[in-house]
């Protein structure tokens, strides 16, 4: 019989223990074997040459910082079944299965309107049917349909493991110090009151800490102005890649690639035949495909992918007002005047967009403080730290990208 308590060695927390063989086997399927091949910070690479880390080093990440939250409440006397435990650690596992290619930076184009918590749950429910519908009760906390919020709010809240990984990962993996929070100590100040996950007072500036760190990276990092000129450029790849098809003009592609130029896919006639397809796309389909098309005799094409492997990127301005119109105008102009093409065509290299963000979103759920004789407040009271309410509010910044001085 195959050994299946391996270890991996992880950067960051060190030593990683599969808990038992049906999660070596979830490992092992090919499904999840793809995440190796997604990039877990999109084209952010392109600016932080270290992050090349993928979904598949985060998940293991995240289920990792799971066992730890597991035995900590069960050390502070909250009863988690063994059933329930395996459900967490497979709802962790997979909670990000469905990102194609680029992660985020791909989520719209690809597929139209279907989100990769959407797609992750496809994956779930068919990975349910092979795997003897031992993964049920995994996705019903994943749904957050389980009476036990706290289950839930360990997968997808304001600290779950996602973000208690995510942030520590990617904060090593670009070198980026600030984001570095520390994991270990929050999940250890974590407790339950009432089925919901409060954090015990001692946790307070870790949460603090938590707070800013998300806020930065995602400033700093995340919506970093040159990382989001790649990505938009990318989107329109493929964008110029669907419409080319669309008039019959055939572009090198994998067959998988290949599918999802010709069809338009969306929530409605996405069945077992699209997952089965999207489950052999990847990064390396992208790149592959734009190593191609960067000499292809489409003007929009060649150069949108020339600009992407060659990383001569598009200009980009930040701006706290909206752009107007006739700014945008003025470039598309130019291009139009230097190179012959039509103003849809230009309008290609030249656009403006908004990125927004919140640090704490206070609405949607709470970080809750436990104070020594029962009382529970939330973190933005209960901190003495001025600047945290203003994390609680969405930030808003407008961009405009047009070509440097030639394409
Ligand atoms: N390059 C790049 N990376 C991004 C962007 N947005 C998020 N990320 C990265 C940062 C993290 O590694 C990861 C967070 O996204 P996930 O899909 O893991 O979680 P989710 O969207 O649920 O995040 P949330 O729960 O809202 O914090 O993706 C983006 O616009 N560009």
């Amino acid at each position: 019989m195959q050994n299946k308590l391996k270890i991996f060695n992880d950067p960051i927390y060190g030593f990683i223990t599969i808990p038992n063989s049906l999660i070596f086997d979830l490992i092992e399927h090919k499904y999840f074997q793809r995440l190796r091949r997604i990039s877990q910070m999109g084209m952010s690479y392109l600016v932080y040459p270290g992050a090349h880390h993928t979904r598949f080093h985060h998940a293991l990440g995240c289920m990792h910082l799971m066992q730890k939250a597991v035995n900590v409440l069960r050390f502070k006397g909250i009863d988690i079944s063994a059933d329930e435990e395996q459900a967490l650690y497979m709802a962790i596992l997979l909670h990000d299965i469905g990102h194609g290619p680029f992660s985020h930076a791909m989520e719209h184009s690809i597929v139209n309107g279907v989100s990769h918590e959407e797609i992750s749950l496809l994956f779930m429910e068919q990975l349910n049917k092979d795997f003897n519908l031992s993964l049920t009760l995994a996705i019903q906390i994943f749904k957050g349909e389980h009476p036990r919020k706290f289950l839930c709010q360990l997968i997808s809240g304001q600290l779950d493991m996602d973000r208690a990984d995510y942030l520590k990962r990617d904060s090593f993996y670009t070198g980026v110090a600030e984001g570095n929070i520390n994991s270990e100590r929050l999940i250890t100040m974590l407790n339950v009151v009432d089925n919901e996950l409060v954090v015990e007072e001692k946790g307070i500036y870790s949460v603090e800490k938590f707070l800013v760190a998300r806020r930065l990276m995602y400033w700093q990092v995340y919506l970093h102005k040159t990382s989001l000129a790649a990505e938009q450029l990318l989107i329109r790849v493929l964008k110029r890649a669907k419409e080319l098809t669309s008039l019959g003009v055939d572009l090198k592609a994998s067959a998988a690639l290949q599918f999802f130029l010709k069809q338009e896919i969306t929530s409605e006639n996405f069945n077992r035949e699209t997952l089965d397809v999207f489950a052999r796309l990847d990064d390396y389909d992208i790149i592959a495909a734009m190593k191609e098309w960067q000499f292809h005799e489409d003007f929009v094409l060649k150069n949108l992918c020339d600009m992407l492997i060659n990383r001569d990127l598009l200009k980009v301005k930040l701006k706290n007002k909206k752009i107007k119109k006739e700014k945008l105008q003025v470039h598309a102009q130019k291009l139009m005047e230097t190179y012959g093409i039509s103003n849809e065509e230009a309008n290609y290299f030249v656009f403006t967009g908004e990125i927004s963000n919140q640090a704490y979103q206070i609405k949607k759920q709470h970080i809750n403080i436990l104070y020594k004789n029962g009382k529970i407040q939330d973190i933005i009271k209960a901190s003495d730290q001025l600047n945290l309410k203003a994390l609680s509010k969405t930030v808003t910044k407008y961009y405009i990208c047009y070509p440097k001085e030639k394409l």
